[in-house]
């Protein structure tokens, strides 16, 4: 396949629009342009970061079938591509079954990995990949059998459908267990009372995977690894990652089949965030975003080319370097406050911090765990990027306007 791309705004743009702009989709939507692309971003509120830089912003629910299928009918771009998981996926399918849309990675992929469920099963019961142990539940009283029944304390609950660690919890004990459920209802993306409980990992360290999909000069999808990434997670969320993160050969070769195994699985082209655990040489699985990952970001400092363009490359079908270019780290600046139009002291102090660079994402409102934006910083090894990441990230401050 050669890869032609036309003019934005004229009858010959190749236009790609993406479901979901927050920052994430925003870099992939700066990447897309600098190529050449006509970009149409869709969030479910109006200014999220992504519409903010593309040629034209839509404002929609995406969780709703009619809405989705009315906006891809008339908006009709080449290529589909999903940022967030609550998406009514079904459109995707049958669209991309009708030979209307083509979705990134595929229309399959974005609705097994749309809630935990699909991609747990994929990968445990299908491709036998290891994971925590794991129960489905619909109600306390089925998540208090599921723990008694086998996945013992401590264990971790989750809705079926989040992400960022909305309504993630912990359970050391029969106490806790009420408050995990009540937390979860209260978290998910979606109303739906289904959560996911499993077995805790008592993990030395956790990573992703970056790994694209990409054709290669025989028109075959060939796969790349970048460098792993470590990361740390505080109440499911994440707030500081770096890469390299240094592994055994046996644990890296371990992570990297897992990851060429799910992702083989999930097809197309493109870039997936691979979570896994890793204790001595063993690894876990744990899940997969389907599209650049939030530890990701760190690559704006670290590679020849960051995850975002590695994805607009890949799905254009155009050739990848994963590639390290220097050790680096990121470290999240939170809203610190719950205010629309915020605005933030102390970003000249944060970029006088030594190889630094920073990324506000322009989110309209805060609020005190939002993340508003990220701290980046390459250096000659990972322990001075992360320290000096997380001062860079200090120096900001959010506050009221
Ligand atoms: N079974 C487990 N054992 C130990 N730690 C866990 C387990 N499940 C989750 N965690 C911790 O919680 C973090 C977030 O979990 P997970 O990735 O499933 O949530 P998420 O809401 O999908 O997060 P994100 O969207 O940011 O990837 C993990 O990265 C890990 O640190
Ligand atoms: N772990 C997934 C992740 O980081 N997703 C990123 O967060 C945005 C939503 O942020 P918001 O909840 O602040 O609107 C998403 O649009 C995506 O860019
Ligand atoms: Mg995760």
């Amino acid at each position: 396949m050669s890869t032609v791309i036309g003019t934005p705004l004229s009858p010959s743009a190749t236009r790609v629009l993406l479901l979901g702009s927050g920052e994430l989709g925003k870099e992939v939507l700066i990447a897309l342009q600098r190529l050449g692309v006509e970009t149409i971003a869709v969030d479910r509120y109006e200014n999220a970061p992504g519409q903010q830089v593309a040629h034209h912003a839509r404002t929609i629910t995406m969780s709703d079938p009619e809405q989705l299928r009315a906006l891809l009918e008339a908006e009709k771009p080449q290529l589909v591509v999903p940022e967030i998981e609550a998406i009514a996926t079904p459109v995707l399918e049958q669209l991309e079954a009708e030979g209307r849309i083509r979705c990134i990675p595929t229309a399959r992929a974005a609705r097994l990995t749309m809630d935990r469920e699909g991609i747990r099963r994929l990968a445990a019961e299908t491709l036998g990949l290891p994971t925590s142990p794991y129960r489905f539940c619909d109600s306390l009283e089925e998540l208090q059998a599921a723990i008694d029944g086998g996945i013992g304390y401590p264990c971790v609950v989750k809705p079926v459908m989040s992400s960022s660690g909305k309504g993630q919890s912990k359970i050391d004990g029969p106490d806790g267990v009420k408050k995990a459920w009540d937390y979860a209802m209260a978290g998910g993306r979606v109303a739906g009372g289904r959560i996911i409980v499993e077995g805790f990992i008592d993990f030395d360290y956790e990573i992703t995977q970056l790994t694209v999909r990409a054709l290669g000069a025989d028109g075959q999808p060939q796969t790349h690894f970048c460098d792993p990434i470590g990361h740390v997670q505080v109440s499911g969320d994440y707030v500081e990652s770096w890469q390299p993160h240094p592994m055994s050969p046996a644990a890296l070769a371990a992570s990297r089949d897992i990851a060429k195994k799910i992702t083989d699985d999930l097809g197309g082209l493109g870039l997936f965030g691979v979570e896994l655990f890793v204790k001595g040489d063993q690894v876990w699985f744990s899940e997969v975003s389907p599209r650049p990952h939030d530890t990701g970001m760190v690559t704006m400092a670290t590679q020849w080319q960051n995850e975002f363009e590695l994805h607009a490359r890949a799905i254009l079908g155009l050739p990848v370097d994963a590639s390290l270019k220097s050790p680096g780290a990121s470290a999240v600046v939170y809203g610190g406050v719950d205010a629309a139009g915020i605005v933030f002291d102390g970003v000249a102090d944060a970029l006088a911090v030594p190889g630094s660079d920073l990324r506000l994402f322009g989110k309209p409102e805060s609020f005190s765990k939002r993340r508003m934006g990220v701290a980046l910083v390459h250096a000659d090894d990972v322990d001075t990027a992360r320290e000096r990441a997380k001062l860079a990230a200090s120096k900001v401050r959010p506050r009221v306007a």
